[in-house]
C-alpha cells in the first residue's frame, strides 16, 4: 500500500542505520502477484544480503523495530500491507520458535523470494529444501516480473 518504491527504500535504508548489521547485496525489485490472502493489487519484493553479529532474535527486533517505524498497517492475512521484512534465511540455522521459524517456512515455495535470491547469491542454499536456484523450476508458474524502472539503491 502507498508509495511502494519509496517505501522500500526507506526500510532498506533503515535497516542498516544502527551497527550490527552490514549490506552484502540488494536483489533487482520485482513486481509480484499477490500470493494467498484477498484480491488485492501486485507486490514490490527485494532480497537483501547482509553480514550480522547480530543474533537472529535480535536480528527479528530490528526488522519488526523497521516495520514499525513505517507504520506498518496490514488490514488482513497474506492481505495488502504497507511493508512486511521477513528474514527468510540466517545462515545455515534450521529452528522452529514460533516467534523466529528459519528459514521462513513458506521461503521455498515463493517465486517472489526465490527469484530475487538465486539474482544476488546464484549458489544459495536454502537449509532443508536445498539449491534455491534448483528450487526456482518448482515456482515457474509465478507471475513475477522484474522492475529495472524501479530498482533501489543500495544501502551504503
Ligand atoms: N522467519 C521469520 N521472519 C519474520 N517473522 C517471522 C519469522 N518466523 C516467524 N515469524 C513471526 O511471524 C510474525 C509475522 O507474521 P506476519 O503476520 O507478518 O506474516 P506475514 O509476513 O504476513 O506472512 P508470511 O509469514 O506467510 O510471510 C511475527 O510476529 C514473527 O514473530
Ligand atoms: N506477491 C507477494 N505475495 C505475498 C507476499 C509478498 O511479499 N509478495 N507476502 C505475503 C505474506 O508475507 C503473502 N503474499
Amino acid at each position: 500500500m502507498g508509495d511502494r518504491r519509496a517505501i522500500l527504500q526507506g526500510a532498506v535504508d533503515a535497516l542498516f542505520d544502527a551497527p550490527g548489521l552490514e549490506p552484502v547485496a540488494l536483489s533487482p525489485v520485482y513486481e509480484t502477484a499477490p500470493v494467498g490472502g484477498p484480491e488485492q493489487g501486485p507486490f514490490l519484493n527485494v532480497v537483501l544480503l547482509a553480514d550480522t553479529e547480530l543474533p537472529p532474535i535480535e536480528l527479528l527486533e530490528r526488522v519488526q523495530s523497521v516495520e514499525e517505524a513505517f507504520e506498518r498497517v496490514r488490514e488482513a492475512r497474506w492481505g495488502p500491507r504497507t511493508l512486511d521484512v521477513d528474514i527468510v534465511a540466517y545462515g545455515s540455522r534450521r529452528g522452529g520458535d514460533p516467534d523466529l521459524t528459519l528459514p521462513h517456512p513458506r521461503a521455498h515455495e515463493r517465486a517472489f523470494v526465490l527469484r530475487p535470491w538465486a539474482d544476488t547469491d546464484p549458489d544459495a542454499v536454502l537449509p532443508g529444501h536445498g539449491a534455491v536456484a534448483d528450487l526456482l523450476a518448482g515456482v515457474a508458474g509465478q507471475e513475477i516480473r522484474r522492475r529495472d524502472d524501479l530498482a533501489l539503491q543500495p544501502p551504503l
